[in-house]
């Protein structure tokens, strides 16, 4: 197909076939985590760019959704791990409404991973540990932005950078108050493999009484 006829093919018509693997009952893990362990190893061996990007929705305590990319930074039986600024829309969100949801799209795999549960903040020992490991600059970063509140301008924010900059100069950066990590525990989680004809797999672990129930649901 040309350039040309790419640029005129209308968005309703952009569609394609999901035909690499299938995914089974009979072959996943028993704990969701450990199924979740294998994808992810899988992705990150297929080079797939940003593969700990996920999508994270939260909600208002009336229910006003809103969704984003964060970056997973760890994942064990407890849940699943993520840092931002707690003041941010997202962090007030989630301290008045704790119920969130993931979701994973490693699109050349064509998987998808659904997670629902319910956040809390990561203590500030863990916090201060990952903050310690990150550049100088996103350590700089997250003392100069006060995410998602309206800035008149760009140089505003620079300014704002080249005043923290100055002020920690030759200093170790501490974790700031209003910054830290989310631990999510999963009570449900999806996962979706293509499949031809719409006829994808979709394999859905739901814990009850600390088990974990496993079934299929329709594509
Ligand atoms: C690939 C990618 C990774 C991101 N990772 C994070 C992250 O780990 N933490 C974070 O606070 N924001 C991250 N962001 C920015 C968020 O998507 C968002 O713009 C910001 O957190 C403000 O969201 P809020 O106003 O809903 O709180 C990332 C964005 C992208 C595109």
């Amino acid at each position: 197909m040309s350039e040309d006829n790419r640029s005129t093919k209308s968005i309703a018509e952009l569609r394609r076939e999901y035909s690499q693997q299938a995914l089974a009952e009979s072959e996943v893990c028993k704990n969701p985590i450990d199924q979740f362990s294998e994808w992810f190893e899988q992705a990150y061996s297929a080079d797939l760019l940003d593969v700990n990007a996920m999508n994270l929705s939260t909600a208002t305590k009336q229910g006003k959704p809103s969704s984003r990319i964060v970056l997973l930074k760890g994942v064990d039986e407890a849940g699943f791990r993520f840092y931002t600024n707690y003041e941010s829309r997202k962090g007030r969100e989630l301290n008045e409404n704790p119920h969130a949801a993931l979701c994973f799209y490693w699109a050349p795999l064509e998987r998808q991973v659904r997670i629902e549960g319910e956040v809390e903040r990561l203590s500030r020992l863990t916090s201060e540990a990952y903050f310690k490991q990150r550049p100088r600059e996103s350590r700089l970063g997250a003392w100069a932005s006060k995410q998602s509140d309206q800035v008149s301008s760009r140089e505003e924010l620079e300014k704002r950078f080249r005043k923290i900059k100055q002020k920690f100069k030759n200093e170790e950066i501490p974790l700031p108050d209003f910054w830290g990590g989310f631990l999510l525990r999963a009570h449900r989680i999806e996962f979706w493999q293509g499949r031809k004809g719409r006829m994808h797999d979709r394999i859905c672990y739901e814990k009850s009484n600390a088990e974990w129930n496993i079934f299929r649901l329709a594509p």
